[in-house]
């Protein structure tokens, strides 16, 4: 096996036989010599006493992709996440922190309660701080007590109880705090930004030769974080999705030719547009940032909206709210971002209901009633439900044996439905976003019939080249697909898949 550490972001890379690779995350041991280690206290609880193999194998390790070939290689490995035999924290001397970081996401209660609760009941840990309103808190707020009772019914309620804040990262005043309060343990819940954030917090750290232990802990309603499964608040989110297509089916089919539009959040990544129109049943048409589409025209949305129409009298469609920004720049510019440089986002909703009621009334051959609905805060200011509590609270245990045990500079996260460690510069490279050409968006496609909103070129489909979404593009003009999946048809010479070979996709595979 063969070790290579250490370019500007430190990969802790493992090789091994049949083109086995460990993604690693830091160890406290990396950079403090000679750290004593104690018997996990898990070992003489009761609760534990029964469960055989409790403790994880050290050589335990789960692979990123599940689908493989007789001869591929291995691939990527990530550390299996759990409790240790031995851990480097006596658990006297432990002194954690938590902080909730940028956008609200159902479950962010739920995962602190179960940090608390964790490091309470299975390793005795008493000194817990939560961090008030995100990382400028550090610096500049006073911090919130936690233990057991003051969390006990905290995950019923929606959003933080520390709260939270986008901007104020100062890397330098947030680790003398840390240092200052003699903080070392410190758990940070976010999105891909609060991870970025992190993971320079972990560097500082490690520059300071602080035994200190930075877990992060992955949030966003947009399941924008690459490697994991999903993150903790989607299913929730989605599910509070039907309430609003619901109510937009029931509008659209009371009246004659009437259409719900319903826009959803999701900046860069269509997932709850996406999962909520695959769960709904009821959306005739779902468009999503990485599928550009074109309004006017043969293969555009008001010819199908009028051939829906004609069909069935009524329809839904469902946006997410980073769709079609190119189009509505063309009339609305606006270059505006938040505190933590996010580009803030026009209403693509609003804009698109003017649209297709302007077209219609011009047109004058069918008169349509629209109804528009916004429930973009609605869904993810919510509780999280009872799968995603359960999630919540395998990923805040599985954090807290990770401190426990001395991992560092990790994310926690579910993979191939195994709870790893995540090197941070593994889920802040890059954006999860759905793959158009992967077999889930032809699964959508397959259940609302809609037009893909590509347009033939010499017997080919092919995306309108000047309608695609720029700030989408990746740093090569190339989108990653999601790499533990497989691109669901071979692609054609150009790049670019034939409508015959999407009829002929396999569902048999799941
Ligand atoms: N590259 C970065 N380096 C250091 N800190 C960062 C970086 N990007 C973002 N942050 C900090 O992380 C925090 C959260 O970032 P952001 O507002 O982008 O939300 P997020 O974590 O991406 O969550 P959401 O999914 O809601 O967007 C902010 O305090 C921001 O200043
Ligand atoms: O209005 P805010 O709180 O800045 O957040 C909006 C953004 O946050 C997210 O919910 C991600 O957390 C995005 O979907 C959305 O664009
Ligand atoms: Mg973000």
């Amino acid at each position: 096996m063969g070790l290579s550490s250490g370019d500007g972001t430190r990969m802790k890379v493992v090789t091994g036989d049949a083109g086995y690779v460990l993604e690693d995350v830091p160890h406290l041991s990396d950079y403090i010599a000679d750290l004593p280690t104690y018997p996990n206290p898990l070992r003489s609880n009761p609760a534990y006493a029964v469960v055989k193999q409790y403790f994880v194998h050290v050589d335990d390790t789960v692979p990123q992709k599940v689908v493989v070939h007789k001869d591929g290689p291995r691939g990527i490995h990530f550390r299996r996440a759990g409790p240790r035999q031995q851990v480097y924290f006596e658990t006297d001397e432990v002194h954690a922190c938590i902080v909730t970081c940028g956008g609200l996401c159902p479950g962010l209660n739920t995962v602190i309660r179960e940090i608390v609760c964790g490091l309470n009941y299975m390793y005795g840990v008493t000194k817990i701080l939560g961090i008030d309103g995100g990382y400028r808190g550090f610096y500049s707020k006073n911090t919130i007590t936690l233990n057991p009772k003051v969390v006990n019914d905290i995950h019923k309620r929606g959003g933080t109880i520390l709260g939270t804040s986008r901007g104020g990262h100062d890397t330098m005043k947030i680790v003398d705090s840390i240092q200052d309060r003699g903080i070392n343990q410190v758990y940070i819940i976010g999105g891909d930004g609060t991870q970025k954030g992190a993971s320079v917090i972990y560097e500082e750290i490690r520059q300071r030769g602080l035994k200190v232990a930075v877990a992060g802990i992955p949030k966003t309603i947009d399941n924008d974080i690459p490697v994991i499964d999903k993150s903790f608040g989607f299913d929730t989110a989605v599910e509070e999705a039907q309430r609003a297509i619901n109510a937009a089916h029931v509008e659209a089919e009371s009246v004659e030719n009437g259409i719900g539009v319903v826009k959803l959040m999701g900046r860069y990544s269509g997932f709850i547009a996406m999962y909520a129109t695959l769960a709904s049943r009821d959306v005739d048409c779902c468009l999503i940032p990485e599928s550009p589409f074109f309004l006017e025209g043969k293969g555009g949305l008001y010819e199908f909206i009028e051939k829906r129409l004609k069909e069935n009298g009524h329809m839904v469609i469902v946006i997410a709210e980073g769709a079609g920004q190119d189009l509505v720049a063309e009339s609305l510019q606006s270059n505006q971002q938040d505190a933590s440089g996010n580009r803030l986002l026009q209403d693509v909703g609003l804009w698109i209901s003017h649209k297709i009621r302007d077209h219609f009334a011009r047109q004058q051959k069918m008169g349509i009633t629209l109804k528009y609905i916004d429930p973009t805060y609605m869904i993810r200011a919510v509780p999280s439900n009872a799968s995603d509590n359960v999630n919540c609270t395998l990923l805040a245990q599985s954090a807290v044996h990770g401190a426990m045990a001395g991992f560092t500079g990790f994310t926690v996260g579910l993979v191939n439905t195994r709870h790893t460690y995540i090197p941070f510069n593994r889920v802040t490279e890059r954006q999860n976003k759905v793959v158009i050409t992967d077999r889930m968006w032809a699964r959508l496609l397959s259940s609302t019939n809609q037009p893909s909103f590509l347009v033939l070129k010499d017997g080919v489909e092919e995306a309108k080249e000047e309608e695609e979404p720029s700030f989408l593009r990746s740093k090569n003009g190339v989108e990653e697909a999601k790499e533990e999946e497989e691109p669901s048809f071979s692609r054609s010479k150009n790049g670019v898949e034939e409508a015959k070979e999407k009829k002929g996709l396999d569902v048999r595979e799941a």
